[in-house]
């Protein structure tokens, strides 16, 4: 015990409660303003100052952007907006407008919807965030015919703004910065992606011209170009789905000003088609920022899309139009959507989903009446989409009944390894099979599983890395056999996706590097030998949270340090002292955490993984990267990411 106390730290008083002031925490936690230090989160810092350019765009105050890449992997984004302002902030007398921006959280013009009436930015973080963690940042302001300019470094204003020189023929601002390699290590900007991100927003917004430069080469990615689109999305479909049979000659697409519909500032914007040639996508945007994970106003258009063609099918007197789901409708059906709305809600900093209720209806309320009469008007297109996509609903419902036998047949069939604990259910339907790590995680996995549709399989150590092995390798390998003969399937070309016994095929490894390194090493091995089970959506991620927080009888999980330093800020749910303890892994966690954080599908957190057909060199590409033969970039990007899974994009 004396020991314990003089091992103490000397004091503990008011003393050792540090506060973080201007942008020190975003240097100190910069996942917590944009998702993490990853390549996403690189590229994210552009999108922020891209997003403020767009704003300025969207809100008619300017009509070109220019964004340039340099061979330093800095980037300049200029438009000939408003300028930011300059002359002295009235809270803050002794400072511009610009620095008061630049170098405090929560300062911007987007609050109130005075100076911007539907904007992507809302938070006024987005600038101050890039230049707090740039190692130099240069703004330029062109007003009144004068230019000014301020430098900065990691957020610190090098010198105040000053007057430049004239500016007789220019207008706007101009943001220059160069990401901190102490925040990012290596800069890894992609033109290629850049690219896409400027392209994306010429399409999103028909009155911008973009101008796109870059310094550097990267593939077939042109060095300048330059975008304009007054055909919107329609355009922007036609260039995605550019050589793919499709149902409709032209996609249903279309605009609506919410100003006359809903008495409020916005719009909606969209185009959807569908093809026999390739899966179905959804694009959604709201006010010009992607939120890859949709959210409201993609839910408002499936709804509008799904009860328009079950209404035209029963017009039509086809019965079967009322099985169609709205699985079968995005199976196929190729989509962008986008919205503009006053005071977007969206999850998270990095805008990831929107999740603003309102959208829902409006969105839907605009797209309805219009697709009603856009098939009422193309009867031959609306009449193929409306067998195709009864065709669908008819393949779903024969593969259910098909499923329903095969895993009673297969059970008998199969010789099962000794370690899979089965489940007892005798149709495939609703039924899982966790992959596990180790025998001890498996320990409260099994006190945790639903007896009847969940299984369990334990994994002894790290398979084997497949992409460098010789297939014949593959089959000598125990871990493997093991897991084959639970899923009921072969390898590569002998793979049959009915034969899977499972329905879900849950990874469910400890939210450390380890974990994270043997989830990319089965992601891997499925994406390379059991592809459709991805493309079909049968795989998984499970999310164990890494902190638990008590509060007297409550409790709240925490995936990662961000939502834990979210819950804390936010008192957690009310009065009393918060209690964290961090789980060193799964077996650490006993069976109601880990049934109610991870494997209870009515509270669990999952992430299905998906690849992007979109990106196939990309997704190619990082595979090769993770799995290749040079451990130090597998290691330096598993350490980098415990995020890695949204590279996939799942
Ligand atoms: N290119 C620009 N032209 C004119 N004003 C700008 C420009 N960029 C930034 N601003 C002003 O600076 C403010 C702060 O920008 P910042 O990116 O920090 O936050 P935001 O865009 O308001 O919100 P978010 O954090 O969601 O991006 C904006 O609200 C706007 O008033």
């Amino acid at each position: 015990m004396n020991d314990l106390l003089s091992s103490a730290p000397e004091t503990y008083d008011a003393a050792s409660i540090e506060v973080l002031e201007g942008l020190e925490p975003v240097r100190k936690r910069p996942g917590m303003y944009i998702g993490g230090t990853d390549e996403r989160a690189l590229h994210h810092l552009v999108a922020e100052v891209l997003d403020n350019s767009m704003d300025e765009a969207v809100a008619g105050h300017a009509n070109r952007i220019e964004v340039e890449f340099h061979a330093d992997h800095s980037v300049t984004i200029r438009d000939n907006g408003r300028g930011i302002p300059i002359d002295p902030h009235p809270k803050f007398p002794e400072k511009s407008a610009l620095e008061v921006i630049l170098c405090t959280l929560h300062a911007g013009g987007k609050f109130s919807g005075k100076a911007y009436q539907t904007s992507g930015g809302l938070h006024g973080v987005g600038a101050s965030v890039v230049n707090a963690l740039s190692d130099h940042m240069r703004v330029e302001v062109a007003r009144n015919r004068e230019l000014h300019a301020q430098e900065f470094s990691r957020g610190i204003p090098q010198g105040p703004v000053a007057r430049v020189g004239p500016a007789p023929n220019r207008r706007g601002t101009s943001v220059t910065f160069h990401p901190d390699p102490e925040i990012f290590g290596t800069l890894k900007l992609r033109p290629a992606r850049l690219l896409r991100m400027a392209k994306s927003k010429a399409y999103l917004f028909s009155g911008v011209e973009i101008r796109w430069k870059s310094e550097v080469a990267d593939g077939d990615t042109p060095l300048e170009a330059t975008f304009h689109f007054p055909g919107g999305l329609a355009d922007y479909l036609g260039e995605q789905l550019s050589g793919a049979v499709t149902y409709a000659d032209r996609p249903f697409a279309g605009r609506v000003e919410f100003q006359e519909k809903f008495g409020q500032p916005g719009a909606v914007e969209w185009a959807i088609n569908w093809t026999p040639a390739r899966d179905g996508f959804v694009q959604s945007y709201c006010n010009t920022v992607p939120t890859p994970e949709g959210g409201t106003h993609e839910a408002g258009f499936w709804s509008a899309v799904l009860r328009g063609i079950r209404a035209y099918g029963e017009l039509a007197g086809n019965k079967k139009a009322a099985q169609i789901t709205r699985e079968d409708m995005a199976a196929g059906g190729c989509a962008l959507v986008s919205c503009f709305i006053r005071e977007p809600e969206f999850v998270g900093q990095t805008k990831d989903r929107l999740a603003t209720q309102e959208a829902a209806r409006m969105v839907e309320g605009a797209v309805r009446d219009h697709f009603d009469n856009w098939l009422a008007a193309d009867t031959k297109a609306a009449g193929a989409i409306l067998d195709f996509l009864v065709l669908r609903a008819e393949e779903r419902l024969k593969r259910r009944a098909e499923k329903e036998t095969s895993r009673k047949s297969a059970t008998k069939k199969l010789r099962l390894p000794g370690k899979l604990v089965d489940c007892t259910a005798t149709n495939r339907i609703g039924t899982e099979l966790f992959i596990v790590e180790g025998d001890s995680a498996g320990g409260s996995a099994k006190m945790a599983r639903d007896r009847k549709t969940q299984a369990l399989l334990p994994l002894r150590g790290k398979i084997l890395n497949v992409i460098g092995a010789a297939s014949s390798k593959l089959g000598q390998n125990a871990e493997i056999n093991d897991l084959c003969q639970a899923l009921g399937v072969g390898l590569g070309s002998k793979f049959r996706l009915d034969d899977l016994r499972y329905d879900r095929i849950i990874i469910m490894t400890d939210a450390d590097v380890d974990g994270a390194h043997i989830a990319a090493l089965l992601m891997t091995f499925f994406f390379t030998q059991m592809r459709p089970m991805i493309d079909a959506g049968h795989l998984y991620l499970a999310c164990p949270p890494l902190f638990r927080l008590t509060q007297g009888p409550k409790r709240a999980y925490a995936l990662d340090e961000a939502e834990k330093a979210r819950l804390i800020a936010e008192g957690f749910g009310g009065k009393g002292k918060i209690d964290v303890s961090r789980f060193k892994g799964l077996g650490e966690m006993d069976a109601k955490d880990l049934k109610e954080t991870t494997m209870d599908p009515a509270s669990r957190r999952l992430i299905r993984v998906s690849v992007d057909d979109d990106l196939p060199g990309e997704t190619g590409d990082l595979v090769e990267r993770l799995m290749g033969k040079k451990p130090e970039l597998r290691f330096q990007y598993i350490s980098e990411n415990a995020r890695f899974v949204e590279e996939l994009d799942v």
